[in-house]
């Protein structure tokens, strides 16, 4: 649905240049959720927002829907915007308009509804988001998810075909962020919307996205499925957001090793995540597992578990144990 080729960005500042994307090559599927993280200063909201040229390129291109809108005019670019919805960090809402006008106002400014119509599409989109009973209200009056829920009712006003969120829950609690985020995810399958949101939280990407892109420098350090990256990062920014975000740290253990004991790190994902593992792997020998750290969790619909187990009870028994993890299926590596 959306392809971005060579896209290369540069702002100046004091006379000089900063790279804020170079080189980003990227495809995002029809109704996919994408996550786009990095660190401060990596070039995410650029990024996002040379999605519906908020921010235009100086090279490359963006393709939605095998459209190149880097080459719209201006009037193809103001009927892109409806076809392509935005969400922000801060709201962005109209203080002086009631929730209600408030998600009105983008279907108003089109001109091509009666007021009937969108009437009937703000009671639809309250009731999708469920501010029903706050229609009349105005933000000042409501909660930070809340407003958030207004910001995203009013950018699905136009059925866009495709949601851009920037850093949507990034002002809000964990209990609300969780909120939103289901709430996402059930537009998401609902109406089998495509989104692309911005994050610097491992979590946000754990909980919701299909695949996701880690952004260093302007650059694309890692793609690709959101299990994957996450059980097998390649690149040192992925591993530092990874370890921050407290998935697993495994600079601080804690735990007395063994005369013999092999420290291993086991990863496993889907169906192996059900099985008793670690009973089956000492069965049979005077292996000793002892687990040092583990996480068993999901990845948006993908059960998963990470264990780090030293084996112990003599050289024989942890070479047996080895012998019998290479023939698993299970991803391990010996860390010491
Ligand atoms: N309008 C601008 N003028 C000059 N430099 C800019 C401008 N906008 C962004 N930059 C610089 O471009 C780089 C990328 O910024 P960008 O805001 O895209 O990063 P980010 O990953 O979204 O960061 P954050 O998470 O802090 O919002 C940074 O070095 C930033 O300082």
């Amino acid at each position: 649905m959306i392809r971005i080729e060579h896209l290369h960005k540069k702002y100046q500042a004091n006379k000089r240049d900063i790279i804020a994307l170079q080189d980003i090559n990227l495809d995002i599927a029809q109704g996919e959720i994408f996550g786009i993280i990095g660190r401060s200063g990596a070039g995410k909201s650029t990024l996002i927002r040379t999605l519906n040229l908020l921010e235009r390129p100086d090279d490359g291109r963006v393709l939605i829907d095998g459209e190149d809108i880097t080459a719209l005019g201006h009037e193809a670019l103001l009927e892109l915007r409806q076809r392509v919805g935005m969400v922000f960090q801060h709201f962005n809402l109209l203080n002086a308009k009631t929730v209600a006008q408030n998600i009105d106002w983008p279907l108003k400014i089109t001109g091509r509804y009666s007021r009937e119509e969108r009437a009937a599409r703000v009671d639809e989109l309250l009731q999708l988001v469920g501010l029903e009973a706050h229609r009349d209200q105005y933000p000042s009056q409501l909660s930070g998810g809340q407003k958030q829920r207004v910001g995203i009712a009013r950018a699905l006003a136009n059925t866009p075909r495709l949601l851009l969120c920037d850093e949507a829950t990034s002002s809000l609690d964990p209990e609300t962020t969780a909120s939103i985020l289901r709430l996402l995810l059930e537009i998401n399958r609902k109406l089998g919307l495509t989104i692309v949101l911005i994050t610097h939280e491992m979590e946000v990407i754990r909980s919701i996205c299909d695949r996701v892109a880690v952004l260093d420098a302007g650059a694309v350090a890692e793609h690709g499925k959101v299990v994957d990256i996450f059980l097998r990062p390649q690149h040192a920014v992925t591993r530092a957001l990874l370890a921050e975000s407290h998935a697993w740290d495994e600079n601080d253990l804690y735990y007395q090793r063994r005369e013999g004991g092999k420290l291993v790190r086991l990863t496993y994902a889907g169906e192996l995540a059900a099985q008793p593992i670690l009973s089956q792997l000492t069965a049979a020998t005077a292996a000793l597992a002892t687990i040092v750290r583990g996480t068993v969790s999901r990845i948006k619909d993908t059960p998963y578990g990470q264990l780090l187990v030293e084996f112990s009870g003599g050289e024989h028994a942890v070479a047996q144990v080895l012998e019998r993890l290479r023939h698993s299926g299970i991803d391990h590596e010996v860390l010491a």
